[in-house]
């Protein structure tokens, strides 16, 4: 197959948009999507993470809309507002060569605006459900009767978005789309789900379908170093500061998944008061905040990012050298997510999972998802070491937990729970030692 976009019949503007930033050979997903999608099919594709997915949806739809560049042409769904931020932000970057005019309606910003920007017939609007439901319900006809001209929609992260927590704000927004015999649809995702491939065979809607990783079954990226280590709940503090601090990993960056807001706001304020270059990200924090969050870890400001799953999907920053799986998740397909945060585009990297004697059950489930083994992870340090940043790892984690009881994060209740049991599980560690 030919090996440039323009070959796979891209528009010259968008593939010197493309060559600008250095991308010049298609991917697989690129490869086999972009032609189809141009001949006018439906399409569902299924590819790892960090394997250009975005551009295979962007580059047809560009192509296509710059014949005729006026109006609503397409909208892209995406399940958080970081992701659609981004995608944004690539559409814009290609685009802006032809004004492109993109608008991002995303939950946590100001309405008014939005609903005036929507007014101002964007050529496309990235968008999460739940917003877009709410401006399609509120909206002024003219914004609502603009939508029935779209000719694309997008589901990125389409496994997601297909879940009942989308459900009734998807079926609001489709209510005001085009039907699918005239709209184009296009689904991708890293984790194909038996929902996203039964759209497949639906009578009015035949798809075009391809998924890589059919051709080789391990569901990670081969760059992508797997490993794991076993200990007990009280030390994981201990040792991800010594891990962080050590000579190996002392500059690189990192995203640490946590599986609780609690959790990542008691680990930001302890990494922070260790002198870690650390942020967080998570649901309980306003836009703003979010927004500033990324900013920084992008501009490596901060060098650690601290998250719930809200960061676990297509945030694509090319610095990330570490996951870390502060908390393993129940999920097998959240592992791939997150654990695709790094490892993008050909780059290597790596992703650790602290497991707990409780998380066995956890990691067979993702080992037989992925179809891989996670190996040992064999830069531990010794015990002595560990012992020695306990104390003062315990007495950041304390600290922390006061600051958050006076500023009343959360639930008072939670966190004086959480002071009791650390007290007495450090307690018992320190005797036992
Ligand atoms: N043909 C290409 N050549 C080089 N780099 C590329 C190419 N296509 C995309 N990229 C880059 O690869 C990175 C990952 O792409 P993208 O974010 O689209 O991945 P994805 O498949 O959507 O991943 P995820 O499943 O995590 O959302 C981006 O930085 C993108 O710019």
């Amino acid at each position: 197959m030919d090996n440039t976009f323009a070959k796979l019949g891209c528009a010259k503007w968008l593939v010197e948009a493309l060559n600008a930033m250095k991308i010049t050979t298609p991917t697989e997903i690129q490869k086999n999507c972009i032609p189809e999608i141009l001949k006018g099919k439906n399409c569902i594709g299924g590819a790892k993470t960090g394997s250009g997915k975005t551009i295979a949806f962007a580059a047809p739809m560009l192509t296509e809309w710059s014949k005729d560049p006026c109006g609503m042409f397409g909208i892209v769904l995406t399940p958080t507002r970081e992701l659609a931020m981004q995608i944004a932000e690539q559409f814009s970057a290609l685009g802006s060569s032809m004004n492109i005019r993109i608008s991002i309606c995303v939950g946590g910003e100001d309405i008014i605006k939005q609903s005036l920007d929507l007014q101002r017939r964007p050529h496309f609007i990235i968008a999460t459900p739940g917003r877009l439901a709410h401006h399609i319900l509120q909206g002024n006809e003219e914004f609502v009767s603009n939508l029935k001209r779209l000719k694309y929609l997008v589901l990125d992260e389409a496994d997601m978005l297909l879940t009942n927590t989308f459900s009734s704000d998807l079926k609001r927004c489709f209510e005001k789309l085009p039907p699918k015999d005239v709209r184009r649809t296009l689904l991708f995702t890293a984790t194909m789900t038996d929902q996203v491939k039964s759209l497949q065979d639906s009578a009015e809607n035949k798809f075009f379908m391809y998924q890589t990783d059919k051709l080789d079954d391990v569901a990670v990226p081969s760059t992508l170093k797997i490993t794991y280590l076993l200990l007990p709940e009280h030390v994981k503090e201990a040792y991800l500061y010594s891990i962080l601090a050590s000579e190996e990993y002392k500059d690189k960056s990192c995203i640490i998944f946590v599986n609780r807001t609690i959790n990542a706001e008691i680990l930001r304020r302890t990494l922070q008061k260790l002198e870690i270059r650390v942020t967080s990200l998570h649901s309980q924090m306003p836009q703003k905040e979010r927004t500033n969050a990324i900013h920084r870890f992008k501009a490596q400001a901060a060098r650690v990012l601290i998250a719930t799953d809200v960061a676990a999907r297509g945030l694509d920053i090319p610095t990330v050298q570490l996951v870390i799986n502060y908390d393993l998740p129940s999920d097998p397909d959240t592992y791939i997510h997150r654990s695709g945060r790094t490892a993008r585009a050909g780059k290597r990297g790596e992703a650790l999972s602290f497991i707990t004697p409780n998380d066995v059950d956890r990691v067979h489930a993702i080992e037989e998802r992925i179809n891989l083994k996670m190996e040992e992870f064999d830069k531990v340090h010794d015990t002595a070491v560990i012992r020695k940043v306990l104390q003062k790892v315990t007495v950041a984690r304390a600290e922390s937990l006061i600051d958050m009881d006076k500023d009343g994060f959360g639930e008072k209740r939670k966190i004086q729970e959480l002071k009791r049991s650390s007290n007495k599980e450090r307690g018992k560690s320190f005797r036992r030692k």
